[in-house]
């Protein structure tokens, strides 16, 4: 069996004219402001991609560059200032921050309604309970990818391999609403191989390149390949073995191409629904809208006694 791909590159296309096409439509530009510090290289391509994606449709985008050596509390004002900007919709920080500055505390400096990387502990709280609130743009990107590959999601056994705190946790929060079977897999885990055979979905997130071997990967599963990890030529590989697990899988995400664009399409579409809820008054919806977008008829008649 070969693989058929699921190309985030076109589905990110198609969710950013989508994007596009709302915002023409509104009687405001939603704002977008993305804060750097230094000068990192994959932060300066990736900021540069966010910034380009987000004009293409239409948003009022600024990236604000500090210095690295820039103090913590001149960061905290900046954000401060970003907070109290009513033109301002949505506030990310790129990480990695310089190691003088703590980052949780900065991330926790975000206004939490203003918090498109939904990296603020309210938000990341909010997924745990199933409250509506902002999602973490690549799970929230997965679930995309999921719907389009036209995954049933009730009741299939998913594999979330690595749990930190921006992709595995709330992949596996957004799996679980979408009522799956999940099973979180981590650097303590036994038998990772054999865990990973028995899913129907695996999402590999643990940054370690092609770890997931073709023989983890069961007749037909749909693989999603989060990892981003640099070759020494300078070119991406994820955390799957790709042409291998290609011989197993049904569906499966390349590396580029698949996850990343997801990410930032999905950094749009939480901006527009940022600015909604603080504009329009529209409420943001329970993990995002996504997990819904999963659920079957069936689903509403209840669980079996005693499960919920
Ligand atoms: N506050 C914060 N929020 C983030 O969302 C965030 C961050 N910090 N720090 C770094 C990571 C990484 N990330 C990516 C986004 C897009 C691609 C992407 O578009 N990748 C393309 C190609 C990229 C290339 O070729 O280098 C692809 O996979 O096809 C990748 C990675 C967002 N991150
Ligand atoms: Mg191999």
């Amino acid at each position: 069996m070969t693989a058929q791909i699921l190309d985030g590159k076109a589905v990110g296309a198609r969710i950013r004219a989508g994007l596009a096409d709302r915002i023409m439509a509104l009687p405001f530009r939603p704002g977008l402001r993305v804060v750097r510090v230094g000068e990192d290289p994959a932060s300066v391509v990736y900021v540069r991609s966010k910034d380009r994606a987000a004009k293409e449709a239409g948003y009022d985008s600024e990236t604000i560059l500090l210095p690295e050596d820039v103090a913590e509390s001149t960061l905290l004002e900046t954000i401060a200032g970003l907070n109290a900007d009513p033109a301002v919709d949505g506030i990310l920080v790129q990480l990695p921050l310089p190691k003088h500055i703590d980052a949780q505390k900065v991330l926790e400096a975000v206004d939490p309604a203003k918090d498109v990387d939904g990296f603020h502990p309210v938000n990341a709280g909010r997924l745990a309970a199933g409250l509506p609130g902002l999602v973490p743009c690549t799970p929230k990107g997965v679930m995309h990818l999921l719907a389009e590959a036209g995954v049933k999601l009730s009741g299939a056994r998913a594999v979330v391999l690595g749990r930190s705190a921006i992709v595995g946790r709330p992949m596996a929060a957004l799996l679980l609403a979408a009522d799956a079977t999940v099973t979180m897999l981590h650097s303590r885990s036994r038998d990772i191989a054999a865990e990973c055979r028995r899913a129907e979905v695996l999402v590999a997130a643990v940054g370690r390149a092609n770890m997931v071997q073709g023989d983890w990967v069961a007749p037909g599963a749909v693989v999603i390949d989060v990892g981003i990890n640099r070759k020494p030529d300078g070119k991406l590989t994820g955390d799957v073995d790709f042409e291998a697990a290609s011989q197993h899988a049904g569906w499966i995400t390349p590396v580029p191409g698949g996850v990343g664009p997801m990410t930032i399409a999905c950094l749009l579409e939480n901006t527009l629904e940022a600015a909604l809820a603080r504009r329009a008054r529209v409420p943001l919806e329970p993990n995002g809208g996504v997990a819904e977008a999963h659920a079957t008829p069936e689903q509403s008649y209840g669980h079996g006694p005693g499960l919920a």
